[in-house]
């Protein structure tokens, strides 16, 4: 039984593992179970913390990360900061403070989190999500521990009593921060129509919508138990949505390939291909015909070696992405699969196929043809500035590789002017 295969399996098999684990754990060694409701309803918060934290990492997905942390800090301070010394009756205005404080900063914390591209690589992303985070805990820790009065005089008054939304029960700088905040994000959906962008719009709305009435039990673990099911939604239906494989060929799709391509580092290699007189082809053996030589090239390109992963760009063009890679180093693997594909003698599944096998092995009644194709080859240099240039400079190479005759190799030139060398 091949290694790999063992640890793909011990590494699918971990997270229910430890899932049981815990929770086994939980029912035996805690006495969560014997806890008063209101008790397990807080505890529980914390599980979905946990789900919600986990499926954002699963599908690299840092801004729905960003809006848990930011969520799950909102119910801790709104908790340990607001509810518990407003019960433990100390003075009023530390927790009032705070209170205004949140909702001020809440709406501005997640749509800073929403403006963030999700560029970086995935660790530092994260944790660069944190640091502002923290930094905005920061500035209202720092500010209600030395600036306390003039948080008072910012927030108590209503400075313009004709704008003043009182059914929103939030100090008037905070309502005017969440409105803005709420139109933002309410037209960042509507430009990008996603499930995420709808989830971060509900915390947003639901959170604050909460505020005002967080000390009646139950309420807010609840409340925020749920906007944490929904981010855990969402992020799902969006890995869904992300249309990661492409129907016909099984290969990642253009998204999927657009995600890659945001997370490359410094060094990588683009190589774009095109199936030669694909037209011709489809014209002389129809489409269906045209569908399976599609299937077998995927087939073709999924297996190139050297660290190149394989996507369907669309129609009949695709995309190899060798991370790491300079283009000389990618060469040699693309010119491999190009001469696979070549050699490959494809057998047409035809109509006057017989629906059922013979019993005995007749001649082979398939058509066989073969197709080629062409590849343009261009790796990331600091005068190419982002993987949408770097796609470009492939793409040229690929039509220099038409002109070179199809059935190619052609490498983008270093320089600006773009040279071309080809090889068959
Ligand atoms: N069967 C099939 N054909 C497709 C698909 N997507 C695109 N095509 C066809 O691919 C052909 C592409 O033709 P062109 O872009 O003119 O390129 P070409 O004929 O291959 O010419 P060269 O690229 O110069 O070799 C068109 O006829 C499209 O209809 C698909 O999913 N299935």
């Amino acid at each position: 039984m091949p290694l790999h295969s063992v640890m793909l399996a011990l590494r699918l098999l971990a997270p229910p593992a430890l899932f049981l684990a815990a929770g086994l754990g939980l029912f035996f060694y805690s006495n969560f179970f014997e806890a008063s409701s209101l008790a397990i309803a807080r505890a529980v918060i914390w599980i979905f913390v946990f789900i919600a934290l986990l499926l954002t990492l699963a599908y690299s997905h840092s801004r729905a990360f960003g809006l848990v942390l930011g969520i799950t800090l909102a119910y801790w301070v709104l908790r340990e900061q607001i509810a518990l010394p407003a019960l433990q009756a100390q003075p009023i205005d530390q927790p009032a403070l705070v209170y205004n404080l949140l909702s001020f900063l809440f709406p501005l914390y997640l749509v800073t989190n929403s403006l963030w591209p999700e560029r970086l690589h995935l660790i530092s992303d994260l944790l660069l999500r944190g640091l502002v985070l923290g930094g905005f805990f920061l500035v209202g820790y720092l500010a209600l521990t030395f600036l306390p009065e003039r948080l008072d005089l910012f927030f108590s008054p209503i400075h313009l009593p004709s704008l003043h939304l009182a059914w929103l029960r939030l100090p008037q700088p905070s309502s005017f921060v969440f409105l803005l905040s709420s139109l933002l994000l309410a037209f960042l959906l509507i430009r990008r129509p996603q499930p995420f962008y709808a989830a971060q719009l509900a915390c947003l709305i639901g959170f604050i919508a909460i505020l005002p009435y967080f000390a009646i039990p139950y309420l807010a673990s609840i409340s925020v138990s749920l906007l944490l099911f929904i981010i855990g939604a969402a992020v799902i239906h969006e890995a869904f949505n992300m249309a990661f494989k492409d129907d016909l060929t099984g290969l990642p799709g253009r998204r999927a390939l657009n995600q890659r391509l945001a997370r490359l580092g410094k060094k990588y290699t683009l190589v774009m291909a095109d199936v030669d007189h694909f037209k011709k082809f489809n014209d002389t053996y129809g489409h269906d015909a045209g569908d399976q030589v599609l299937q077998v090239v995927a087939h073709i390109l999924k297996g190139v070696e050297g660290g190149g992963q394989a996507y369907r760009y669309g129609g009949e063009e695709f995309t190899l992405v060798f991370a790491g890679q300079t283009a000389e180093a990618a060469q040699p693997y693309v010119e491999q699969v190009r001469q696979r594909l070549a050699d490959y003698s494809i057998a047409l599944r035809g109509q006057e196929r017989p629906a059922k096998k013979p019993a005995t092995k007749g001649p082979d009644l398939a058509q066989r043809v073969k197709v080629t194709m062409s590849f343009g080859v261009a790796e990331k240099t600091p005068d190419l500035l982002d993987a949408e240039a770097v796609i470009k400079a492939a793409d040229q190479a690929l039509y220099a590789a038409k002109k070179a005759g199809r059935n190619c190799v052609a490498l983008a030139g270093s320089k600006k002017s773009a040279r071309f060398k080809a090889q068959k």
